[in-house]
């Protein structure tokens, strides 16, 4: 047995009142390691763990504790399998494009492991549920790719006073901790001790924006699994307080301490989380109110020959992928930056447009107070271009 290191907890869970004998065969390399054994694998059993998004980090991370023999697993999420999902999210296959991802994911654990009992969440979370819905269960492991949802599960667990593992990746780098507010050794805090507010809206670009590594993501959701599993067993130190950044190019980690923020204010209600974050700045969702042209309006511009600028905010790469033809590349930072201004035509319309609005609203804002009042920027970006107008068009 290895020494008790000093953050140890108490186990989470109580222990199931016995294992059957296909259980005690399945999981007979997890009973002979003494510090799990027959009450840790029985505590196990006995667990809840809510997996928030089947995307890239819970993938990886629903299928392995779905092996470990986590009792009852509960999957949350809203969207659908797309082909661009595959690359990394492990748990849905070719034959799941188009299928709700919970469903999905609840058909690939039952093969990985019939023993566990899964709880299908086939919505969003939201203000409105969450509480309700975490209630069920021990412990909520975040594998979501938004602020507003972040910080959703943030306050909903600090008011339930439950624990969860937090995860995020990006590109090549990963993050992983755990935050329990009321943990037992007094030592608790939450994702605000860490991040008080989130990023300015368009400042941190999501994967969708900026790729991730399919790897990173099994990386990352099997650190959150290997937490899941301590917290629940009671072994080892959890990473409560210590945020565990990995950059897989350089191949390190490295450990940073989150203390306390006594600035931080105490949660007492869940809030309006996408008005918290602001999915555009207001700036830009001014702009873009009374400036925004369908992908069939802007077809009807080029049939009927006008004389207008399309302007692609997107970054070199994604252009490369795909783009409106007769579309000139200006990458967003350029406009906002001012550098790019003179490039553009003071006796023309211009049309900007990204991959799906947001980025081209934020550089229209600033086209606006840059005095050129008529600009305007296609509703749902070349995305919605090519839904609509040209199915011919790949996506990403
Ligand atoms: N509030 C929420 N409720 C339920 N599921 C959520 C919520 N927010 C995000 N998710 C889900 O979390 C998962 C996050 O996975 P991931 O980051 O890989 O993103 P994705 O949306 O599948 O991919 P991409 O953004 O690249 O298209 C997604 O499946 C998403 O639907």
């Amino acid at each position: 047995m290895s020494g008790t290191p000093a953050g140890q907890l108490p186990p989470l869970v109580e222990p199931a009142a016995e294992l059957t004998k296909e259980e005690v065969a399945r999981y007979s390399r997890h009973l002979i390691i003494p510090d799990v054994g027959m009450e840790g694998q029985k505590r196990l059993k006995n667990a809840k763990v809510l997996v928030i998004g089947a995307g890239g980090l819970g993938s990886p991370a629903l299928l392995y504790l779905a092996a470990a023999g986590v009792g009852t697993l509960g999957v949350i999420d809203f969207d659908v399998v797309d082909e661009s999902n595959l690359q990394r999210q492990v748990i849905h296959g070719q034959s799941d494009v188009g299928k709700p991802k919970a469903v999905s994911a609840k058909e690939s654990i039952a093969e990985i492991n019939p023993f566990v009992d899964v709880v299908l969440h086939n919505e969003q979370l939201t203000t409105e549920n969450a509480l309700d819905i975490f209630r069920g269960y021990d412990l909520i492991l975040d594998g979501t790719d938004n602020f507003a949802t972040r910080y959703l599960v943030n306050d909903a667990a600090v008011l339930l006073g439950k624990p969860y593992v937090w995860g995020s990746i990006f590109r090549f780098e990963g993050q992983v901790s755990v935050f329990w507010e009321d943990a037992p050794n007094g030592k608790g805090l939450n994702y605000r001790d860490l991040y008080p507010e989130a990023p300015p809206p368009g400042m941190v670009p999501s994967c969708a924006e900026g790729g991730v590594l399919g790897v990173l993501c099994a990386s990352i959701g099997s650190i959150m699994v290997n937490e899941a599993i301590k917290l629940i067993t009671g072994i080892g130190e959890p990473l409560l307080g210590r945020l565990i950044s990995y950059d897989a190019l350089e191949m390190r980690y490295r450990e940073v301490k989150i203390r306390k923020d006594p600035e931080t204010p105490k949660i007492t209600e869940l809030i309006d989380y996408e008005a918290f974050c602001g999915v555009v700045s207001q700036d830009a969702a001014n702009a873009a109110a009374a400036h925004t042209i369908t992908p069939a309006e802007l077809k009807a511009k080029f049939d009927a020959g006008e004389d207008f600028v399309l302007i692609d905010v997107r970054e070199p790469h994604e252009y490369e992928i795909v783009n409106i033809k007769g579309a000139k590349l200006i990458p967003k930072d350029r406009i906002l930056s001012g550098e790019a201004l003179a490039e553009l035509p003071q006796d023309k319309p211009i049309v900007l447009h990204c991959k799906s609005g947001a980025r081209s609203a934020e550089a229209l804002a600033a086209l606006h107070r840059a005095g050129f009042a008529d600009a305007t920027h296609l509703g749902g970006g070349v995305l919605a271009w090519a839904r609509q107008i040209d199915p011919s068009l790949p996506t990403y």
